[in-house]
């Protein structure tokens, strides 16, 4: 058998699940309640995007919207796995777009349908190169920005997460199973915007990586 690399796990067609509302400022910028506890949604591996392919904007969504997001990589599997061992489950990181198609996200909301539409199109996923966790001695205190064409639209910590990473991997590993090669996504700080065809995105986690990727529309 030949064996997989997890600096290339977006190839592994795993789960990609994400956390809604984990940062109380971005809440607030959508008028939504701060959660009591996290919320939960899920991307297909086909939202995957790496650097040199363009995010495309859907046919069906006129506002796109940047979320910039810690991804944590699961290197180790485990079914409802305790705080206190949480971090023994991750391999690495990597810097993660939530690409968000929010005139469809409002109006699931209004009627309340699921968000699918909104949040696990193709290419609304773009992840950085992997980070091993080395690099990241405290995930829960590094810097997230994002640039549109030059100008700062999103800058946040994640100290500032409601919910931390050990408690995410452990409320998430009682309902779903973890796998090696699986993404949490975990969340966005204020800042969100729409994003045109030609924009430029550039954003990165501290001096530890950064990335680029261009917008364009089916
Ligand atoms: C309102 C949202 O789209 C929630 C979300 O994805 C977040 O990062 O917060
Ligand atoms: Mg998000």
């Amino acid at each position: 058998m030949t064996s997989r690399n997890i600096s290339r796990f977006w190839e592994w067609g795993k789960k990609i699940i994400c956390v809604g509302r984990n940062y109380a400022d971005h809440a607030k910028e959508l008028n939504n309640i701060v959660p009591t506890e996290p919320v939960l949604f899920l991307k297909t591996p086909s939202a995957y995007l790496t650097e040199g392919s363009p995010i495309l904007i859907p046919k069906y969504s006129n506002s796109v919207h940047h979320e910039i997001e810690l991804g944590v990589v699961i290197g180790k599997g485990g079914t409802t796995i305790p705080q206190s061992s949480a971090m023994q489950h991750v391999a690495g990181y990597a810097l993660c777009l939530d690409m968000t198609a929010r005139d469809v996200q409002d109006d699931c909301k209004s009627k309340g349908l699921p968000w699918t539409l909104a949040k696990a199109f193709n290419t609304s996923c773009p992840v950085s190169e992997f980070i091993p966790k080395e690099r990241i001695p405290d995930p829960g205190n590094v810097k997230i920005w994002l640039n549109v064409n030059g100008q700062m639209r999103q800058n946040g910590c994640t100290s500032q997460m409601i919910f931390s990473i050990p408690f995410l991997i452990s409320y998430i590993s009682e309902i779903i199973t973890l796998e090696e090669g699986d993404l949490i996504l975990t969340g966005t700080p204020k800042g969100v915007s729409a994003v045109q065809v030609h924009d430029e995105l550039h954003a990165g986690i501290d001096d530890v990586v950064s990335m680029t990727f261009k917008v364009g529309r089916l």
